[in-house]
């Protein structure tokens, strides 16, 4: 039985020989922060991946919603696969998406002015973008509407609600489908799945995970189809720590 004050058990050991990890960034790896680029990678995390991939003899990926180059760039130094803009793009594996979404850069001057007109963040994105409303959220519903708007002029697009933000995002792809594809390829398949996620855009892959042997890990509060959870991405870090030293 889960409720939002967290009544679920801590995950167990990682078993480095038949599970394969896929971890998303953003409130999971790394604390949220006021704005997308007052993040804190910790120095040693890409290190700490690179090397848990190694014995897991590849089978460690990040899923993120952040654009692939922006992953690329926090987490220099680690080497594995890596999907972006919420499964539309990747490294490490065929991309999902061939070409970037029709109409995007039409979409993405939308976004921007209703930000600027709204004094709040956007965030331009390699497939899509993004509206923060962190500073003022009494906006909240203003910015769901302006994207529900959007999206039904823009039918490559979907609205992809996030932590304080609204993005808008190519349809049709997805951190499950991303989970669906790495499985594919020999590094993970056959091992069980094990997603580790914070947000409403990882429960499909946290489920997905529970659905297909493995399991999901929620990380912070909240309702989750996840079985396990830990409080914070500095627990989800301390419990990859103990994998790799174990
Ligand atoms: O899939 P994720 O790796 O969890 O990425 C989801 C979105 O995260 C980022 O926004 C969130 O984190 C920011 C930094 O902590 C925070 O300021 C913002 O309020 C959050 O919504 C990122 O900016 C987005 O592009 C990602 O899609």
């Amino acid at each position: 039985m889960d409720d939002s004050t967290g009544v679920k058990p801590t995950p167990p050991a990682l078993n480095l020989g038949r599970e394969a990890l896929f971890l998303d960034f953003d409130g999971c790896l790394v604390d949220i922060a006021p704005t997308p680029d007052a993040i804190k990678v910790p120095d040693a995390l890409p290190r700490v991946l690179q090397d848990l991939s190694a014995r897991l003899n590849g089978a460690l990926a990040i899923v993120s919603g952040r654009s692939l180059h922006e992953l690329e760039t926090f987490l220099q130094g680690f080497d594995g696969p890596m999907v972006g803009s919420h499964g539309a793009e990747a490294r490490g594996m065929t991309a999902p998406m061939a070409h970037q979404p029709a109409g995007l850069s039409e979409l993405q001057q939308e976004m921007a002015s209703f930000a600027t007109r709204s004094g709040l963040l956007y965030e331009h994105k390699s497939h899509g973008g993004a509206v923060h409303f962190r500073s003022d959220p009494a906006q909240q519903t203003l910015v769901e509407g302006f994207a529900q708007d959007l999206a039904a002029r823009h039918g490559d697009f979907a609205v992809q609600p996030a932590k304080m933000a609204v993005e808008l995002r190519p349809a049709g792809f997805s951190k499950d489908g991303a989970l669906a594809l790495l499985s594919e390829l020999s590094a993970f398949a056959g091992r069980r799945p094990v997603y580790a996620g914070d947000d409403t855009t990882d429960e499909p892959a946290l489920a997905w995970a529970e659905d297909h042997g493995g399991f999901g890990v929620k990380i912070g509060a909240g309702h989750s189809v996840a079985r396990f959870r830990l409080d914070a991405p500095s627990q989800l870090r301390a419990w990859l720590m103990a994998a790799l030293e174990g």
